[in-house]
């Protein structure tokens, strides 16, 4: 059957003629430099001439177990090939193109970083030296083991307990119930062979809490479980159906006292406790990945902004004006809503990833010299970055899907992938609401420490009880930028005044707390939007001397636009706590609509800056060439169901009711 395919690229061709900024200035700074792109193209040539790391099938039409051979086989594949080229995983990681590959969760990836960062940040110098080479060339494969069906978020109510027998010199690893079940962790059901697990411990009948244990789990020869361990995978799920997350029981099984991570907290062998300098380092796989989810969010937002908006650019509907040839959905001021202020979140999380890398990177070399100070504030903003970057991509993401109308609904295009895989990342790693909530803890604390005259560390200076009064003008960034500051402050004011009230009146602390929540959360989520203005506003202003000016006033507009959405956003604060007012925000209302339509114009230039090429994006929509008529038609042919005019379904089912008497 022959289809008419619309000639679609002509609108590309327009959208990019109208670029007035030099696109690979702004892949080099969304890369981090040059050198970055460079490397990162590198990467991909190597990648994109390994026809074994691409699909023959839609992952869609494979059965469960084989959707998850075919990802290991490509997992594997991604491993050897980047080994051999003289890459690093890492590097894969980082730049986000090998990950790509994967459609549907990589069997490797808790061993690529949370097994090995464990390792790296938890081992004393004779474990490292055993353990690094071995995971580090695949010789053992392994997973982070820490929550149970019973909980999650609660780590010091983690049920497995590892007891320590002075007599064997080893401990004693037991799920004593079924909630003590290791539930969840990503390549436990099939894939590992080795696990590092968070268990209580126990010297002498006392519990020390949770500590971190080396544990093998299947035979290295045959892959067969060992005895004393049950292990399997916990079944289907939203998505990431190929991670094979797993489950696991121990029966009273012995490891040697070496196993315990010991870099931090130590066991003698006749069973002594040595405490670390801080009861949370044992935390720190968790605060490394969070850091880099924060990353892996703003990537995964970028494909499904590059998917919707080249769409939007190709796709036409309606009327705006009767008679008129049907415009671009992009130039209908609503789709311009629906996706430049993500467009912007884009940019905004990229620049925020990249501060909080560089606190990461001063509070590990610190706690390298023994420096803890830095610890409760690296864990505030990963925490309100990790909560804040994955609900905005999983939104961002969702929004996209929907403004591609029918089409985004494809699995062809991408989309529902992108999302199911971004939509974990609100639960994993800490649940967002609860790490919200740690950061609330720290604010209040803060407040509390500025109210007796302490000083506060740096993210939080804004909160002190008499800040200096803003000189920009409220229009300014900086002077709405200011705005938004005065606003967290208020609401931080407010919910240390209802705690306070709640306490006087006969709670305790803890109810109060509980019944303050809500405002708490949201006070957390505005001093971490706060953070990620106050980054792109700087990482700006910064770039300003830097780069051309094309390029500079499209990132000008960006983080306007983020600004005067945020500030839009957070009206009904701003007005209690006098910070702006009506006329005020009217004028920004009526600038972000002038904005969006500036921006528009350069919209598909921008996303083709974030430079993902389509082999990556694999999406019907958001290709390249705006191709995307023949292509979904194309993908549709591919439908199992296709291969026949008449399915056994017919015989078996409909034909027999169409013959019924009913
Ligand atoms: C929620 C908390 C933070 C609560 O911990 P807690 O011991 O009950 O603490 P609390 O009494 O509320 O506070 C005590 C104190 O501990 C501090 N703290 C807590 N965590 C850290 C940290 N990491 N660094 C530095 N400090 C930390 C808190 O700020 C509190 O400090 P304070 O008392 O206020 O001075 C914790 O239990 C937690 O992190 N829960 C989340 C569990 C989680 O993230 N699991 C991840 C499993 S692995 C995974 O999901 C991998 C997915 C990856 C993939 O599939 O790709
Ligand atoms: C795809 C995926 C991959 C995962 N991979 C791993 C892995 O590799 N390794 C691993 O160990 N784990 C893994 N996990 C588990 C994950 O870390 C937990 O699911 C997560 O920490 C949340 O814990 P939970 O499931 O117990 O939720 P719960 O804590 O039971 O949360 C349920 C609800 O209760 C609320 N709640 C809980 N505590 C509080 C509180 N203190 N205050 C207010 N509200 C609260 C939450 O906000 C939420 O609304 C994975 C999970 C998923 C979905």
């Amino acid at each position: 059957m022959s289809v008419v395919v619309p000639e679609c690229c002509d609108d590309l061709k327009r959208e990019r003629g109208r670029c007035l900024f030099n696109k690979e200035e702004l892949t080099n700074i969304l890369d981090g430099g040059p050198k970055l792109t460079e490397k990162r193209r590198r990467i991909e040539k190597m990648l994109i001439n390994t026809p074994e790391l691409f699909d023959d099938v839609s992952p869609d039409y494979l059965s469960h177990e084989d959707r998850y051979s075919n990802e290991l086989r490509k997992a594997t594949q991604l491993m050897t090939t980047l080994e051999k080229n003289g890459f690093t995983y890492n590097d894969a990681v980082t730049t986000g193109t090998g990950l790509w590959l994967l459609m549907d969760g990589n069997p490797l990836s808790l061993h690529i970083s949370m097994f090995l960062d464990t390792i790296k940040g938890q081992s004393n110098p004779q474990q490292l030296q055993e353990w690094l080479p071995l995971a580090e060339k695949f010789k053992i494969i392994g997973t982070y083991a820490q929550t149970e069906l019973g909980h999650g978020t609660f780590v010091r109510g983690l049920e497995t307990t590892a007891t320590y027998d002075s007599t064997t010199k080893e401990f004693v690893l037991h799920s004593p119930t079924i909630t003590a079940t290791k539930w969840w962790p990503g390549a436990l059901g099939k894939t590992s062979n080795h696990a590092v697990v968070m268990a209580q411990l126990y010297l002498g009948g006392k519990c020390y809490g949770p500590h971190i244990f080396m544990v093998q789990l299947r035979d290295l020869e045959t892959h067969r479980t060992l005895p004393g361990i049950v292990v399997g995978e916990i079944g289907p799920r939203l998505g990431m159906n190929s991670n094979d997350n797993g489950f696991l029981q121990f029966n009273h099984h012995r490891i040697p006292l070496t196993n315990m991570f010991m870099k931090h907290s130590q066991v003698t062998e006749d069973g002594k406790y040595v405490k670390p300098l801080h009861s949370k380092l044992s935390y720190g796989t968790m605060v490394q990945t969070r850091v880099g989810i924060v990353y892996h969010a703003s990537r995964e937002l970028s494909r499904a902004l590059i998917i919707a908006i080249r769409y939007s650019a190709v796709r036409h509907q309606s009327e705006m004006v009767p008679g008129d040839p049907e415009p671009q959905i992009l130039d209908y001021q609503t789709q311009q809503y629906k996706l430049l202020p993500h467009l912007a979140s884009f940019f905004a999380l990229r620049f925020s990833a990249r501060a909080l890398l560089e606190v990461f990177i001063g509070t590990s070399a610190g706690l390298g010299s023994g420096k803890m100070n830095m610890l409760p504030e690296l864990h505030a903003l990963s925490s309100g970055l990790k909560a804040v970057a994955t609900n905005d991509a999983v939104k961002g993401t969702d929004i996209c899907r929907l403004a591609c109308g029918g089409h985004g609904y494809l699995s062809s295009s991408n989309l529902p992938r992108i999302y199911t895989a971004i939509a974990a990342g609100i639960t994993y790693e800490g649940e967002n609401t609860v790490l919200f909530l740690q950061v609330a803890r720290y604010l209040i604390k803060s407040f509390r420490a500025s109210s007796q005259g302490q000083t506060l560390p740096f993210s939080v200076s804004y909160l002190r009880v008499q800040p200096p009064s803003s000189h920009a003008p409220l229009m300014s960034d900086r002077g709405l930028v200011d705005a938004l500051g005065a606003g967290v402050r208020w609401m931080v004011g407010e919910a240390e005044r209802r705690l306070q009230q709640l306490v006087d009146s006969g709670h305790s602390p803890h109810a109060a707390w509980n019944a303050c929540s809500v405002h708490l959360v949201q006070c957390a989520d505005a001093h971490t939007r706060y953070y990620i203005c106050e980054q792109f506003v700087d990482a700006v202003s910064k770039l300003g001397e830097t780069v051309s000016s094309g390029v500079h006033e499209v990132l000008r507009q960006l983080c306007r636009l983020y600004i005067l959405h945020r500030v839009i956003q957070t009206a009904g604060i701003l007005l209690r706590c006098g910070a702006v007012d009506g006329k005020a925000l009217t004028s920004i209302e009526e600038e972000e609509c002038h904005l969006l339509a500036t921006l528009r114009i350069q919209a598909v230039s921008i996303v083709d800056a974030i430079d993902i090429k389509d082999v990556f994006l694999k999406s019907t929509l958001g290709a390249w060439d705006g191709n995307v008529y023949q292509r979904i038609y194309e993908e549709a042919q591919k439908s199992p169901l296709n291969k026949s005019d008449v399915t056994q379904g017919y015989y078996q089912y409909l034909r027999p009711l169409m013959k019924a008497n009913l």
